[in-house]
């Protein structure tokens, strides 16, 4: 079966922890063939972005022209912009109707705090996206003012769907520069994420991970949301799928030394099969959603492989089930 085009526009990390190569190992990992639009090339390793090169808004232009000629993407993700004028040709793509089932992460910081996008530029985009992902940071920046807890996250979650993207999830897992939760762990109950489906917010609540190695969470958040929405999910089960894939792949890299800063996560279960694919009980739990509207669910469909209606078992993560613990508690700490 062909698998289908899934299309991230964003910049290059040098790492491959974030940005376009972080994109590609998810679209991999999810089975769907992925391309790509390069926005900016950046010199980083898992401590700092050392320096940006922009690419001109031109060539940007080019790149999607000649995708959208040829192998049309069926979902798209955006990630680091840079300048407005590229804002503007991705902008003006969206408008075309190049980019379908848009996800657009606005990403304005990285974790080692270089500034990557600008307020103004992810603006431009919000108007056209299906799915808009921010985190806290990023929601208080468009917002002007704080996202602090749960319910501030509900509220700016809300707020950005008003005249924006039909779906907003404000993510929670942002951490300080030595590597602790500020917005998730003990203080939020586990890695809350604030939904708004266009008619009521879900909060989303997986096992907090504490590890170092975050570098690259909110790029494979939205870029696994893109990958399921070009295998046919609705947009919550394919933002459910996202954070399971998220919490596992966070999970298995969470001891890995790969640099000694914000290390990246393990795209492709490697940890997990290492195990000898080591399934728990916790294998065919859902991801716990509660909230105002409650409910619960798995992330519908299947992976590459078909035939199971949740992660584990399916294509993602070698056909095992999570590491052990996993799923287990939705917000107690998973390891200590
Ligand atoms: N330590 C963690 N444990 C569990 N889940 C986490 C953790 N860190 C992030 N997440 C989850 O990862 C997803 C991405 O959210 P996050 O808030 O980290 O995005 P982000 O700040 O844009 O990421 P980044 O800037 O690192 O690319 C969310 O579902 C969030 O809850
Ligand atoms: C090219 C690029 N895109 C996005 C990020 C954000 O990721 P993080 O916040 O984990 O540093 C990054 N650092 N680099």
């Amino acid at each position: 079966m062909t698998p289908p085009v899934v299309l991230t526009v964003a910049g290059s990390d040098s790492g491959a922890g974030a940005g376009i190569q972080a994109d590609l190992k998810v679209f991999a990992a999810l089975g769907v063939y992925g391309t790509s639009v390069i926005t900016a090339v950046t010199a980083q390793n898992t401590h700092q972005v050392r320096a940006v090169f922009p690419v001109a808004a031109a060539m940007v232009t080019e790149q999607l022209t000649a995708l959208a000629g040829d192998l049309p993407p069926v979902a798209v993700k955006t990630g680091m912009l840079g300048d407005a004028a590229v804002a503007a040709a991705v902008a003006a793509a969206a408008r075309a109707g190049l980019l379908p089932n848009l996800v657009v992460d606005p990403v304005l910081v990285s974790t080692s705090g270089a500034r990557l996008g600008v307020v103004d530029a992810i603006e431009r985009l919000l108007p056209y996206a299906l799915v808009a992902t921010p985190n806290r940071a990023e929601a208080a920046a468009i917002l002007g003012r704080p996202v602090a807890g749960p319910d501030e996250m509900a509220e700016a979650a809300r707020q950005l769907g008003t005249g924006g993207p039909r779906y907003v999830v404000v993510t929670g897992g942002d951490v300080d520069d030595s590597g602790l939760a500020t917005g998730g762990g003990e203080a939020f109950g586990g890695a809350v994420d604030a939904l708004w489906t266009g008619t009521e917010v879900r909060l989303l609540r997986r096992p907090w991970v504490p590890t170092r190695n975050t570098h690259g969470t909110g790029c494979s958040f939205s870029a696994a949301i893109a990958a399921r929405l070009a295998l046919g999910d609705q947009v919550p089960d394919a933002v459910a799928f996202a954070k399971e894939y998220v919490t596992r792949a966070l999970l298995g890299a969470r001891t890995w030394s790969l640099g000694s800063g914000h290390g990246p996560l393990d795209h492709f279960g490697w940890s997990d099969a290492a195990a000898g694919g080591s399934s728990s009980p916790g294998a065919t739990d859902s991801p716990s959603e509660s909230g105002p509207t409650g409910g619960s669910g798995p992330p519908s469909g299947s992976g590459p492989s078909g035939g199971s209606d949740s992660p584990s078992g399916s294509g993602p993560l070698g056909g095992s089930g999570p590491p052990s613990g996993f799923g287990s508690s939705s917000t107690g700490r998973l390891l200590s």
